[in-house]
Formats: C-alpha cells, sequence, structure tokens
C-alpha cells in the first residue's frame, strides 16, 4: 500500500535553505548557476530533501556538500515557509532554518559565488523570489 507521505512527496517538492548568521549579524548568500532554475540568482545554501530524510538531515547534507561545513541537524531552528508555483512542474515548499553555530570555514565547493552580507546588502541582491520574501520577513 502506498503511505501517505509518498503521495505528498508526488504533489509537490521539499526543499530546504539554511540562513547561517555569523556573529556580524550577516547571512551567508550563494549564487545559482546559470542555465539551472533561477540561474544568476542569490539564494540561501540548501536544496531537495530526499526520500527517507528528515528536513534537518537533509540540511546537514547540503551544507557539507556545497560549502563543506558541518552543521548538526540539532543546531537548525525552524524559521519560515514559502511555497513556489512552477509551470509544469511540482510546487516548491522551500522551509527555512536559521543556525548560528558550524564546525569548518566556508568555502564554495561546487564553484559558485558566495558571501556574507547584511540584510540590507542581501535586498541589494538579485534574490530568488522567495529568498527576498524570506530576507525581508527576517528580524536580523
Ligand atoms: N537550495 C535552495 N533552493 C532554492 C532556494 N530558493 C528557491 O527558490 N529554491 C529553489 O528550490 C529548488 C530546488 O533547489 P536545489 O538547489 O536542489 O535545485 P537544483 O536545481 O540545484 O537541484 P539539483 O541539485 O538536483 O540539480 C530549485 O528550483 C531552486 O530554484 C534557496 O534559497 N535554496
Amino acid at each position: 500500500m502506498t503511505h501517505p507521505s509518498e503521495v505528498i512527496a508526488a504533489a509537490w517538492l521539499p526543499v530546504v535553505a539554511l540562513a547561517l548568521v555569523d556573529e556580524a549579524g550577516r547571512l551567508l548568500l550563494q549564487q545559482r548557476p546559470v542555465g539551472k532554475h533561477h540561474g544568476g540568482l542569490w539564494e540561501f545554501p540548501g536544496g531537495k530533501v530526499d526520500a527517507g530524510e528528515s528536513p534537518r538531515e537533509a540540511l546537514a547534507r547540503e551544507i557539507s556538500e556545497e560549502l563543506g561545513i558541518a552543521v548538526k541537524p540539532a543546531d537548525c531552528t525552524a524559521l519560515l515557509l514559502a511555497e513556489e508555483a512552477r509551470e509544469e512542474q511540482r510546487p516548491v515548499v522551500l522551509m527555512l532554518y536559521q543556525a548560528t553555530r558550524w564546525h569548518g570555514s566556508p568555502r564554495g565547493c561546487e564553484g559558485q559565488s558566495w558571501g556574507w552580507f547584511t540584510r540590507e546588502q542581501a535586498l541589494d541582491l538579485p534574490l530568488a523570489p522567495m529568498d527576498r520574501d524570506f530576507v525581508k520577513r527576517m528580524s536580523i
């Protein structure tokens, strides 16, 4: 029998993203590769939740793959939620978490541009739509 969670996953795409906040209150943002959905726009690091993963497990995996740093799932706090329709594809449901603790120094493991930005600097970037909404709603 099909489990209800499989039916849900077939109808929408669960994506997690992490707002890493440094001691100065800046946010880590990275640029999406050109040619992909939202190519060239800036976003929080993260990605799709794989089958069998919890959102926080997916975050820890994606952050390690993309930035080469270790974040403990328990240090990621759920923050905000947004949803975006896509033509001919499942809508994305983006879950934003926040962390102020990690191990290691971030680097662009996938060749992406990235940096630390104040809220105002972030809002001056060409952000992905849901990410712009998140930064506006954040109280850092
Ligand atoms: N990781 C991430 N994805 C975001 C953000 N905002 C946002 O709209 N998305 C969208 O969420 C979807 C899934 O993200 P992803 O990073 O796994 O996408 P991808 O195309 O790189 O997947 P792939 O690694 O399987 O090729 C993409 O359509 C992406 O544009 C964000 O802040 N972080």
